[in-house]
């Protein structure tokens, strides 16, 4: 039986086509190794099905949270993981059961874990440039096909975006839509969500959230996985807002060292203060560091160490074979119907004049602090 429940708050969506298990979850799998992770409300374990022996992620999200009900949000993260089932890039939902106090979401099993480990990694462990143009098709891909869904992810961070595989070097996985809201159910949604160092400046500034605030955590990300470093991270929250308030970043040499102009390009995009003026998902696959360039970077990177094994398809298209009723749009025309440039990469502007404190006010608002989810 589907769930029937379909009222919608704040762009959630209710309505779920899975049907929700209340045999007991342990009679047909059986909990493997140690977890996978965990979050602010969820734990993740690795698990077999004992009818067909294959490996899956179970994660468990408690109904209750706070005191409070939250079988809604988990039914809207149930039912976006529905929305974007055909889309590769998005972790697959295999099923559901109900506990007393949890819903377990059997989850296709990333094994390669976040991405995050190898951002951070050194040397033979860290992404190639080729390795982060692969990768950030793939996300763009599956973001590109949640916002023509209409669907706003809103907490994209190295930690949600999984690998297949870490060695050799597999394809992403997007997981953890708890935060994902539909854009069509609502007129604006005006909350405080997601990851401080990912916040976009629209959310500090408690302005509407629109698939552009996914594209300003994606300028981030891409930031993370070329340089290692989080671009608008500060000694503290306050500093980290600041930074974002003010688009203070640094595109120095000294961290793009080896690192191709097209990729800070890229990021300039994105990492734009104005969401109107930020390249969307479908530009994003259409930029020229995304697609074979005839004249490879010659140089290397400190971070990012080249790999003999890399398992780049440079022939890999922006869109993915499982979408062909969706033709990729002109790289020049974005979906307000007036045209983009791409800068040339004789352009293109490095340096730390990006970094300027006193510009733009930085918000003041007490309960910004407060209701930041964190
Ligand atoms: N399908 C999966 N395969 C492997 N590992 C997973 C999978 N899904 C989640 N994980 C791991 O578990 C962690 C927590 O999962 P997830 O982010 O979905 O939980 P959450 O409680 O919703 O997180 P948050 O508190 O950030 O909202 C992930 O960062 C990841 O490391």
């Amino acid at each position: 039986m589907p769930e029937s429940a379909t009222m919608s708050k704040n762009g959630m969506i209710t309505k779920i086509h899975t049907r929700i298990r209340t045999d007991p979850f342990t009679a047909n799998y059986e909990l493997v190794g140690k977890e996978l992770g965990r979050g602010k409300f969820a734990v993740v374990k690795k698990c077999i099905e004992k009818s067909t022996g294959k490996q899956y992620a179970a994660k468990f999200l408690r109904l209750r949270r706070k005191g409070a009900d939250c079988r809604t949000d988990i039914l809207n993260e149930i039912a976006v993981l529905e929305s974007a089932k055909t889309n590769p890039y998005v972790v697959a939902l295999h099923e559901v059961y109900e506990t007393s106090h949890d819903i377990i979401l059997v989850l296709e099993c990333a094994a390669g874990g976040e991405i995050f480990n190898q951002c951070v990694a050194d040397n033979d462990e860290a992404f190639t440039e080729q390795d982060v143009i692969r990768l950030a098709k793939q996300i763009l891909n599956g973001v590109a096909f949640l916002h023509r869904n209409n669907v706003v992810h809103l907490d994209l961070k190295p930690q949600n975006i999984l690998l297949t595989c870490a060695r050799p070097l597999g394809d992403i996985r997007i997981v953890d839509f708890g935060l994902s809201r539909r854009m069509d159910n609502i007129t604006e949604v005006r909350e405080i969500l997601g990851t401080p160092e990912y916040v976009a400046p629209e959310i500090l500034n408690y302005e509407p959230i629109s698939t552009a605030t996914d594209m300003w955590s994606i300028g981030v990300l891409i930031y993370f996985m070329l340089t290692g470093d989080s671009p608008f991270l500060g000694d503290n929250k306050q500093v980290t807002f600041l930074n974002i308030s003010q688009v203070n970043i640094d595109y120095s040499e000294d961290t793009f060292e080896g690192i191709s102009s097209l990729a800070i390009d890229f990021i300039k995009s994105v990492l734009v203060k104005d969401p109107r003026m930020r390249a969307t998902a479908e530009e994003c696959l259409n930029h020229p560091w995304l697609n074979p360039h005839p004249h490879p970077h010659p140089h290397s990177h400190p971070h990012l160490h080249s790999r003999s094994d890399s398992s780049l398809d440079e022939q890999e298209t922006s869109q993915s074979e499982s979408e062909p009723e969706s033709p990729a749009p002109s790289p020049e025309l974005d979906l307000m119907g007036s045209y983009r440039t791409y800068p040339n990469q004789g352009e293109l502007k490095t340096g730390r004049d990006a970094f300027s404190f006193g510009e733009s006010p930085f918000p003041t608002r007490p309960e910004i602090q407060q209701e930041l989810i964190c």
